[in-house]
């Protein structure tokens, strides 16, 4: 894949109220790039992903996503992007305790045409079934089971198969391994970084845990590309 994932020009974004989190001049993430964000609690990062993921729209200057600027679309234009070209899995992982491993990940499909398309293609539950392997979870004696009977480790590889499953264009990710241990942390996301990289698919991992940087392609520290005015007159 050749291009830009992301592409975020001259962005400012303020909560209703309160002074500016993000003051962006300039970011981007090379199509196919695997980035891990960091940045000190409370810096602004999982804001820079919901700007990215659409949820939030940035008061000020363009966000581009698969080259279409966000900006340009209304809020229910930019959730079928979203739910088009982006696979995001989130710090609680927002399964359905009561649905099946199956129907949690095919959720992941909602009504977006080209990830519905891409899943339909391979035919849907030999998809779920090659992305629970990819992501060392036994789907033939898990797949039926509901999500709420899960350990938080497997909840967690069904919440990124749920977010792979119609391939998306990028991935986000906000702290998704921040209830394992180390060593699961690091199987977790080397098994999604494979899993990715299969699929020519971008993603921006947030995550404290600086013992994960070798498994990406590239560390961006929020700090070094947010400069909200307090910090700008001293830059
Ligand atoms: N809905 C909101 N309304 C007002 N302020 C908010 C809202 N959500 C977040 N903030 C503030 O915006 C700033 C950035 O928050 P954000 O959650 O993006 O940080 P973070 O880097 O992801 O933090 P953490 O690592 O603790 O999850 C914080 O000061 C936070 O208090």
């Amino acid at each position: 894949m050749t291009g830009l994932a992301v592409e975020l020009k001259q962005v400012r974004f303020a909560y209703p109220g309160h002074d500016p989190v993000l003051v962006i001049d300039d970011f981007t993430l090379p199509a196919g790039q695997q980035l891990l964000l960091r940045g000190t609690s409370g810096s602004g990062k999982s804001t820079m992903l919901g700007l990215i993921a659409g949820v939030l729209k940035a008061s000020q200057g363009q966000v581009r996503v698969a080259g279409q600027d966000l900006g340009d679309l209304s809020g229910a234009a930019r959730d079928r992007f979203r739910a088009n070209h982006c696979g995001v899995i989130f710090q609680q992982f927002n399964l359905l305790p009561f649905l099946t491993v199956r129907d949690n990940i095919a959720l992941g499909l909602g009504f977006a045409s080209r990830t519905l398309r891409n899943a339909a293609a391979q035919g849907l539950d030999a998809r779920i079934k090659e992305l629970l392997d990819a992501l060392g979870l036994d789907a033939a004696s898990l797949c039926n089971r509901p999500a709420g009977r899960l350990s938080v480790g497997q909840q967690q590889r069904v919440a990124a198969a749920r977010a792979l499953i119609g391939k998306p264009r990028l991935l986000l990710a906000d702290e998704p391994t921040s209830a394992l241990d180390p060593a699961s942390a690091q199987a977790f996301l080397s098994v999604m970084g494979q899993a990715c990289r299969q699929d020519g698919i971008s993603c921006i991992v947030v995550s404290h845990d600086p013992t994960l940087t070798p498994l990406f392609d590239a560390v961006s520290e929020l700090a070094d590309i947010n400069r909200p005015s307090g910090q700008r007159a001293a830059a």
